[in-house]
């Protein structure tokens, strides 16, 4: 058996520098929507990339678009250098970046609080997308800072949880996560957007975004659907 391939799709990428900065690009998906991005990814044959429906942001203004840093865990009793693992994954959060959170399904602790909100806004993460739990919740909604999770919960992960490896390629739902990849939330919940199609992707969004006002106009001038499909609309 030829593994090169496989090992290859699964072992850290170097990190491609897109046609603008990665700054622009997120701040750019930030003023489409999930929904438009998606219509493209289906376009392009990608019918998995949204992140399970019960991932959703802690309040329903909360927008977040960045790079994947990622980490995987798994429930785990022992305790043996957790925080100082713990401390080591947080140092070297980069800017731009949005912590992901590949849980094993985890139902039970929080992945995400105050402390580590505060530690990884510091070093410029943009927010964390859990699939699993925060606490502290008050706390990290004053700071502003974007979570999209499953659930609240008072319970630290310290003994109950630990993290395996981080900056690796992880899986949530249906969905692969490479670091480096684009993560984009709002209201409808996350979308993945694979690093190297992400530039064309924001265009064709962004156009599609135009395209739609257009036939918001149609209806709005009385249009029936089937003129409005007719002319090329759509829903
Ligand atoms: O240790 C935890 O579970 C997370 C936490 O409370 C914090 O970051 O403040
Ligand atoms: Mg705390």
């Amino acid at each position: 058996m030829n593994l090169d391939q496989l090992k290859a799709n699964r072992s850290k990428r170097e990190l491609k520098p897109l046609p603008i900065s990665d700054k622009e690009l997120c701040e750019r998906f930030s003023q489409v929507f999930t929904a438009a991005v998606n219509d493209v990814l289906r376009e392009n044959g990608l019918l998995h990339q949204v992140l399970p429906s019960n991932i959703m942001p802690l309040k329903d203004e909360m927008v977040l678009c960045g790079v994947a840093f990622t980490v995987k865990g798994s429930k785990n009793l022992t305790l043996e250098s957790e925080m100082e693992q713990r401390a080591k994954m947080l140092e070297e959060i980069g800017d731009g970046s949005v912590v992901v959170w590949d849980t094993s399904e985890d139902d039970e602790s929080a992945q995400w609080g105050e402390v580590m909100t505060m530690a990884s806004k510091l070093r410029g993460c943009k927010g964390a997308v859990v699939d699993g739990g925060v606490r502290d919740t008050n706390k990290v909604l004053e700071l502003e800072f974007p979570v999209f999770c499953k659930y609240r919960t008072s319970n630290g992960m310290l003994g109950r949880f630990r993290m395996i490896d981080w900056q690796i390629p992880v899986m949530i739902g249906q969905v692969f996560i490479y670091p480096g990849d684009i993560i984009f939330g709002d209201i409808d919940g996350v979308i993945v957007i694979p690093r190297d199609i992400a530039y064309d992707v924001l265009l064709r969004s962004e156009y599609i975004k135009e395209n739609e006002k257009e036939i918001k106009q149609m209806v709005l001038d009385g249009l029936t659907p089937t003129e409005v499909v007719k002319k090329g609309g759509y829903f």
